[in-house]
């Protein structure tokens, strides 16, 4: 099959051209480029509005191997990471452009499959395909997708907003993607220890004073004192860990709800909790306390740290490819913000709060035994593709 039959195979009949115009596109996949009218697009967006544009690459043996995602999970995912910058500006997701650079060990039908989870993703979120690019690579499939969005004009909800004296919150789990990959490398066969690599506390964090790493006792103790789930529940553990890596639900509903209500600053994670935190800490000039007792421990994630003597806490902070969305909200507008989430059956965890500088990321952690509080400070780290 050359390109262009290729570029058919993959794309052909997949969105009706109504379903792509309710989206504003004028010209869709087939010319030099895409043309797309963003005012008349039904986003739900009334009054004057702003586009919002975001950019993301997944590359084999980096983002993904074929012993972590199946096809159809690397477009999916490729595209919902997209979603999720998207929403982390209280944005609406609107069109996508696909840029394939495509291994000769991907036949046709694999890259179809790819399509097939990519589209999966764009139907659920909204998202009219409108064009990309296709070459030929070496060796290893990488995958690229710009996406556009909408926002009411001048509303798009930066890192930099975050005032002293607000609430931090999550609008979902975190740590779960992270046990996933893990799970997944250790499944196939003594990769565990080698994908977690990254999730290793670096030497001399200990001696800093940093978030314990897994061989320290205290939180896992805990945990580990709780009643273990039986064999069908693991099951289901297994597979929220396995869903949450492959195919992440990015907050696009909170993040409109959150931009409605008012949240001064909002941030996606891709790469951790610790680092998403400091990034809004430094751009808005303040301190971020999360507290340790808040930080929402999913079952599942607890359960595979029990079974793996891992912390899940270093999954929760460190780990990344979560999509959930870290923001600031004044304390005087928790209370609505919390029953709007309720009332739609959203999660939203509130899980410290912004002081005035000096800038940083601190964890407070309560002593079991004395109810004594200290601060920890949380390491700038994250996944870091130079690191
Ligand atoms: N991987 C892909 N997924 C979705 N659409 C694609 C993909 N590759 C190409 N397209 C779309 O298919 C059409 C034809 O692509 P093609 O690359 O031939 O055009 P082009 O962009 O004019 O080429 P050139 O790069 O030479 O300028 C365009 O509308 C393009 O956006
Ligand atoms: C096989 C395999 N090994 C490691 C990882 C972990 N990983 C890769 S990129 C990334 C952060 C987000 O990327 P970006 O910053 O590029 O958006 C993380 C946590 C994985 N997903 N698959
Ligand atoms: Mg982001």
């Amino acid at each position: 099959m050359d390109e262009f039959a290729s570029i058919t195979h993959w794309t052909g009949r997949r969105q009706s051209a109504e379903w792509q115009r309710a989206r504003g596109v004028l010209l869709g996949i087939g010319d030099d480029a895409a043309a797309v009218d963003i005012t008349g697009a039904s986003d739900g967006i009334l009054g004057a509005k702003h586009m919002v544009l975001a950019v993301d690459t997944m590359v084999e043996n980096v983002h993904f191997s074929s012993e972590t995602m199946r096809d159809e999970d690397v477009g999916y995912k490729a595209l919902a990471a997209n979603v999720s910058d998207i929403a982390a500006m209280g944005g609406v997701p609107l069109h996508a452009l696909v840029s394939v650079a495509v291994p000769k060990s991907y036949g046709p039908e694999r890259m179809r499959r790819l399509y097939d989870g990519l589209y999966e993703c764009a139907e659920r979120y909204g998202v009219a395909v409108i064009g990309g690019d296709t070459t030929s690579s070496p060796d290893r499939l990488v995958i690229s997708v710009t996406l556009t969005g909408t926002v009411e004009a001048g509303r798009e909800v930066r890192r930099s907003g975050a005032k002293p004296g607000e609430g931090v919150f999550l609008t979902g789990a975190v740590g779960l993607s992270a046990a996933g990959l893990h799970l997944l490398l250790a499944e196939a066969g003594g990769g565990g220890a080698a994908g977690s690599a990254k999730q290793r506390l670096q030497a001399g964090d200990v001696e800093a004073g940093h978030v314990m790493p897994h061989a320290e006792a205290g939180y896992l103790e805990l945990i580990q004192g709780q009643e273990q789930d039986g064999e069908r529940e693991t099951g289901q553990s297994r597979a929220a860990l396995v869903a949450a890596h492959q195919r992440p639900s990015p907050s696009v509903r909170a993040g409109r709800l959150l931009l409605e209500h008012g949240c001064s600053s909002l941030n996606d994670v891709s790469d951790g909790v610790a680092s998403e935190a400091w990034e809004i800490a430094e751009a808005s000039g303040l301190r971020l306390v999360l507290r340790e007792s808040s930080l929402p421990l999913n079952d599942a994630l607890k359960e595979y740290g029990v079974d793996a003597s891992l912390n899940p806490q270093e999954w929760m902070l460190y780990g990344g490819e979560d999509y959930v969305l870290l923001g600031t909200i004044a304390k005087d507008k928790l209370e609505e913000v919390r029953d709007v989430f309720r009332e739609e059956g959203l999660p939203f965890f509130e899980i410290g709060e912004t002081l005035e500088g000096p800038v940083g990321v601190e964890l407070v952690r309560e002593s079991a035994q004395s109810g004594d509080e200290r601060n920890i400070p949380v390491a700038k780290r994250g996944y870091n593709h130079f690191g």
